[in-house]
């Protein structure tokens, strides 16, 4: 459980990290929060010779309002989104989703940066961020581009990261007022990644649903937007027969890997259970 020996670097701007991680190659890796990549390092799964601590940039830090979007610095952590008013107004469901991560020791130090970037399936922020329609700000040797959050992950832990690029700033539009939300999460015990998770966002007008966006949590390679089953509710008010059609369309894009979390058929029946309860707890709130 001890990492491999590494160089540790720590630039004051994003210019000078963009500048380290081009120059020292594949074998460096930027460092954010550490609560993924310091594991993986004592299991020797990630033998990074060069880390670049991305603490010093105070340029990726904070949260601001720019128009209808929530700006989020990808050195932000959990803890700070759990502590920001504008995020608990603006978008409660993010309220919600950073309280299921972990506890309270990773919320500390485990950021969105790290948590998106990292493409791991069962990291809850990223489906979060596909349902919200999240844009992520890359910034690299070759300039600044913005990516949507989902087009970003092509497979477990591969991303549309290109060499030498790093996060800099997630971009999320605030949902409408008024709107349903949830984040259902099934988990083993506190602190646990989720055997299977689903987060919706949606509106509502006359009891019936108008609009809805549906993203689901490890029960992929990648995380997913369930658009068939978010198609399925519009124009219904989430009868039974709506929802049990919404959680079959959601389940069947979903292929989970068996493990400890369970075999594949529960993975995915819990999918669809998360489904529902998101949708059933989204449509109660929204007014
Ligand atoms: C016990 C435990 C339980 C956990 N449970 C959960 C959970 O339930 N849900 C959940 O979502 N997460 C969970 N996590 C993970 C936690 O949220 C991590 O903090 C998060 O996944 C990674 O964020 P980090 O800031 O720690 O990133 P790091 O570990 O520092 O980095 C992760 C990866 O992303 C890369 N990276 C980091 N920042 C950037 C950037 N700005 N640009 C480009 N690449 C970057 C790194 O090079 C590395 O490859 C858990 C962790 C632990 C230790």
């Amino acid at each position: 459980m001890i990492p491999g020996s590494f160089s540790y670097h720590r630039p004051a701007s994003v210019a000078d990290a963009v500048k380290l991680l081009s120059d020292l190659g594949e074998e460096a890796r930027p460092l954010a929060g550490g609560h993924s990549l310091v594991p993986m390092m004592k299991l020797r799964l990630a033998t990074p010779a060069h880390l670049v601590d991305l603490h010093g940039i105070a340029a990726l830090k904070g949260i601001s309002r720019n128009g209808n979007n929530l700006i989020i610095g990808a050195m932000t952590t959990q803890h700070e989104l759990l502590a920001s008013d504008e995020v608990a107004k603006a978008m409660p469901i993010l309220h919600e989703a950073a309280l299921l991560i972990a506890d309270p020791q990773v919320r500390y130090r485990g950021t969105i940066g790290g948590n998106v970037a990292n493409g791991d399936p069962g990291n809850d922020m990223p489906a979060l961020m596909m349902t919200l329609e999240a844009t992520y700000r890359l910034e690299g040797p070759g300039g600044t581009r913005d990516v949507a959050a989902a087009d970003f992950y092509q497979g477990a832990y591969f991303t549309a990261l290109e060499p030498g690029e790093i996060l800099t700033s997630v971009s999320v539009p605030v949902p409408a007022a008024g709107h349903g939300y949830a984040y259902e999460k099934l988990k083993r015990k506190v602190g646990d990644y989720a055997t299977a998770a689903a987060a919706v966002v949606l509106t509502m007008s006359g009891g019936k649903v108008v609009t809805c966006a549906i993203g689901l949590t490890n029960v992929h390679e990648t995380p997913l937007l369930a658009i068939d089953a978010a198609k399925a509710v519009i124009g219904t008010s989430l009868d039974a027969a709506t929802l049990k059609k919404a959680a079959a369309a959601a389940s069947a894009i979903m292929a989970p890997a068996a493990d400890a979390r369970g075999p594949v058929e529960y993975r995915k029946h819990v999918g669809g259970i998360m489904v529902t309860r998101a949708l059933q707890r989204a449509a109660a709130i929204a007014k």
